[in-house]
């Protein structure tokens, strides 16, 4: 894979990021205190060892092999209610660094949790933190780092597509805590094995609608434009994680670009999970920016692609032809395109007006 030569800062503005998985951006260190302090043993000894188990290098053979890097680290922090706390915090704290004034994160509240969710995943031993405990402890580190560094941070929890009988829970939980800062819910994993949205997402997805959640879908990453089309009509999905393969049916991109659909592009990823070919010259964001469409950039899973948001952004800028302007452009969309509420979009909005010294004007975007 390519790596950009340059090292100096690209857009040095505020920015913002809709699709960050939170367990795909624990910081290696975290996770060794964490594992040292429980007692738990790993393979690894130093951050070197262990980031050497977590990072994907190059474009992986198959899917899985990417989701397979969780298992390397994942047991160490479930269950557990100060490191699921610490993670949030320590992501804010993150995010705020690479220039972030508003984030949107992601996670599965059964993925940490280690009761109330079956099967317990992990191998972890029954204890007492639930999926419900996973939500409220996420939330309250996110507004612990929100005041401490000064970013917006808000909350999306994903259903997985392997296990259908978890999403009612998640939908009810975004009803809970929607005043908590869960934004939205989401449907990830692995599109190739389970292409077709399960009766039980599709159960999910339409109580979503029916109270006023906010929906987001994984789909057209590694699954097929068919899988877009489902999110779209099916799922209701007012934006769509990844959906490179969206442009292999002409028909439904048009109409997609028609509707202002958002994507949340996240360029590094889309290559080290072999979604995309490894040339960056070549990518799908090319595309969408060439097409003027609504989309954002986004790192994905930065622990485990070992990046940054500016990485992202460098590679844009060096393979795809991104300028300023553009950078500009697609902040913006992205704010527009946030699931807070409209007054507070707005401000965002109008926030990113003038950090970019823009009058606003309606048909920028
Ligand atoms: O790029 C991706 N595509 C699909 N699923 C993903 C991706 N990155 C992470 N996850 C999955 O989402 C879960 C909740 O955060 C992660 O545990 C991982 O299994």
């Amino acid at each position: 894979m390519a790596q950009p030569a340059s090292t100096e800062t690209i857009f040095n503005k505020p920015k913002i990021e809709l699709h960050v998985h939170l367990d795909g951006a624990i910081r290696v260190k975290t996770i060794l205190d964490v594992a040292r302090r429980r007692g738990i043993v790993l393979k690894a000894e130093n951050e070197d060892q262990m980031k050497h188990l977590c990072v994907v290098h190059k474009p992986v053979k198959e899917f899985t092999e990417f989701l397979d890097k969780f298992e390397e680290y994942m047991h160490v922090i479930a269950g557990d209610r100060e490191a699921i706390k610490r993670i949030a915090y320590e992501f804010v704290e993150d995010k705020s660094k690479e220039g972030v004034i508003y984030v949107e994160v992601r996670y599965s509240p059964h993925f940490l949790a280690n009761t109330d969710v079956e099967p317990i995943p992990w191998n972890q031993k029954e204890g007492d933190v639930s999926p419900s405990d996973v939500v409220h402890l996420v939330n309250q580190g996110l507004a612990e780092g929100e005041r401490d560094f000064n970013i917006k941070a808000r909350s999306i929890l994903c259903c997985m597509r392997h296990m259908p009988n978890w999403s009612m829970e998640v939908v009810e939980l975004c009803k809970k805590y929607k005043d908590e800062g869960v934004v939205a819910i989401d449907l990830a994993g692995d599109e190739s094995i389970n292409c077709e949205a399960q009766p039980g997402h599709r159960l999910a997805y339409e109580e979503a609608v029916k109270c006023g959640i906010h929906r987001t879908v994984h789909a057209g990453e590694g699954g097929p434009s068919s899988a877009v089309k489902e999110a779209v009509e099916v799922l209701k999905a007012e934006r769509i994680g990844h959906g490179y393969n969206t442009l292999d049916d002409r028909v439904l991109y048009k109409q997609l670009l028609e509707q202002n659909m958002h994507f949340e592009l996240c360029p590094i990823s889309s290559v080290l999970t072999a979604a995309c070919d490894p040339d960056y010259t070549k990518n799908p964001v090319v595309t969408f920016k060439n097409d003027k469409a609504n989309y954002s950039l986004n790192t994905d899973d930065p622990l485990i692609f070992d990046s940054t948001l500016q990485l992202d952004y460098r590679t844009a800028q060096e393979y795809m032809g991104f300028t300023e302007e553009e950078f500009e452009r697609l902040n913006i969309n992205s704010a527009k395109s946030s699931f807070l509420p409209e007054k507070e979009k707005k401000e965002l909005v109008n926030k990113l007006y003038e950090a970019y010294s823009m009058v606003e004007n309606s048909e920028t975007a």
